[in-house]
């Protein structure tokens, strides 16, 4: 996509579990000086014992969880504010809920092989790596018009959130732990 003429553009960094969405939002708010919000955290706890025990969510059990995120997008936009903010926004219409002037996506891809490893490597996180499979399937990749950055999950971190703001035109401006 084009470099963003968004004046405080909130970033979702999406994709499946195991993308890497938590490591590199927390890059890329660190470097940008932006507030940072987890997606996870916005789940009902019913929603996390769901998929602790090993079951999917469903489009119904995502919808007031969306909601959410969306609350926190344009609250962000109230107050001029920029961010960045995690959600895995696996359909299409998911990605309609949160969709806002101010709304860039950054879609973190990779093969599936490459994110099983690392759910496999990953320990202390609720998401079982088997419902990996689910999240590909879930998945409807955005597609340009979108307003959508595609970034292949290669390399560290810090270079992957380095392509980000780099991609988008932006400049990292904070110093210190996390940063770029
Ligand atoms: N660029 C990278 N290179 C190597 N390992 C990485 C990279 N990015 C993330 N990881 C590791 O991969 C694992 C998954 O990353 P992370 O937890 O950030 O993914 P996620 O998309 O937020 O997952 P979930 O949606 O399940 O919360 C973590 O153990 C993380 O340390
Ligand atoms: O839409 C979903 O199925 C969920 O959001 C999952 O993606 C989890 O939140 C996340 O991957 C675990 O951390």
């Amino acid at each position: 996509m084009e470099k963003t003429a968004i004046e405080h553009p909130v970033l979702v960094v999406m994709g499946v579990s195991g993308s890497g969405k938590s490591t590199v939002a927390g890059f890329l708010a660190g470097s940008l000086g932006w507030e940072l919000a987890e997606g996870d955290d916005f789940h009902p706890a019913a929603n996390v014992a769901k998929m602790a025990a090993g079951h999917p969510l469903t489009d119904d059990d995502r919808w007031p969880w969306l909601d959410t995120i969306a609350g926190w997008i344009k609250d962000r936009d109230k107050l001029g504010e920029p961010g960045v903010v995690t959600c895995s926004a696996l359909k299409k219409r998911y990605r309609d809920v949160l969709r806002g002037p101010n709304v860039v996506f950054v879609y973190l891809h990779g093969r599936r092989n490459q994110i099983a490893d690392r759910l496999q490597a990953r320990h202390g996180h609720f998401m079982p790596p088997e419902l990996l499979q689910s999240q590909f399937e879930a998945l409807e990749e955005p597609t340009p018009d979108e307003n959508v950055l595609i970034v292949d999950i290669e390399g560290t971190p810090a270079e992957e959130a380095h392509r980000i703001i780099d991609g988008l035109g932006l400049k990292a401006t904070a110093h210190g732990e996390n940063t770029i």
